[in-house]
């Protein structure tokens, strides 16, 4: 998979040369790349906001370097440097729809991801609208909060997807119990030794060697924590 990640801050993209996306990226597996949105800027101050049409607070993305820099990566696919003709693109941002596991496991099967992170009040309107002209485009969100810009967020979705690639994870098998299992519920606790810690054991259950028992007593645990914490996991027929 290639992923493209176009900021105005690169350095927030650091982290995924550590670990276990460093060692996908060494092993081919995950080919990233970071562009800043900067260089496609001209003029001395390298200007990439400006301020909204029609009033109000804060700054707006200007679309120019944007376009630009789209140009860039659809230049990449129909020269045939990159694993598809156009990549699809991931817009991180408060207005857009929910970002679900389910997404990143869609999203883990394509070929060629980018993300465009804004910052500011967020990107001129043309930018997403003229690239989804040229390319599919997503605008997601994380959850209702808002952050400075969509780099956070972007790391969030590139791992979410990333550690669904095949090889990519160590143990594939513990992408079995995701946080949210297969029954939609939240996942139960989990205990490790010491079976006491500063007065607190570990529920007996679990140490009895009874499996069937065990299965239940888990079960019992995902449905009340759902029903305390995402009762909305629990709506009928959702
Ligand atoms: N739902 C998480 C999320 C995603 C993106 C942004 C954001 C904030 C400012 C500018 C551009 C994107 N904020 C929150």
């Amino acid at each position: 998979m290639r992923i493209d990640v176009v900021t105005i801050f690169p350095d927030y993209l650091a982290p995924m040369a550590l670990s276990l996306p460093g060692k996908a990226r060494q092993r081919g597996l995950l080919d990233l790349r970071v562009h800043d949105l900067r260089e496609y800027t001209y003029d001395r101050h390298r200007t990439v906001d400006d301020t909204p049409y029609g009033g109000g607070a804060g700054m707006v993305m200007r679309p120019e370097p944007w376009g630009e820099a789209l140009d860039g990566l659809l230049a990449a696919g129909s020269a045939g440097d990159a694993p598809a003709a156009t990549p699809r693109l991931l817009v991180p941002t408060p207005s857009g729809r929910r970002f679900s596991q389910a997404d990143a496991a869609r999203l883990a099967g394509e070929p060629w991801l980018a993300f465009a992170c804004g910052r500011y009040e967020g990107i001129d309107q043309r930018v997403i609208d003229w690239a989804s002209e040229r390319m599919p485009v997503e605008e997601v969100s994380l959850g209702d909060f808002v952050l400075n810009g969509g780099e956070v967020a972007a790391l969030a979705v590139i791992e979410a997807v990333i550690r669904l690639l095949p090889g990519f994870m160590g143990n594939p098998e513990s992408l079995a119990e995701e946080s949210h299992g297969a029954d939609g519920l939240l996942e139960y606790p989990v205990y490790t030794k010491p079976a006491l810690w500063r007065d607190h054991e570990v529920p007996p259950i679990l140490l009895s060697g009874d499996h069937g028992r065990i299965a239940a007593w888990r079960r019992q645990q995902a449905v009340e924590r759902t029903t305390q914490r995402r009762p909305d996991l629990l709506a009928d027929g959702d």
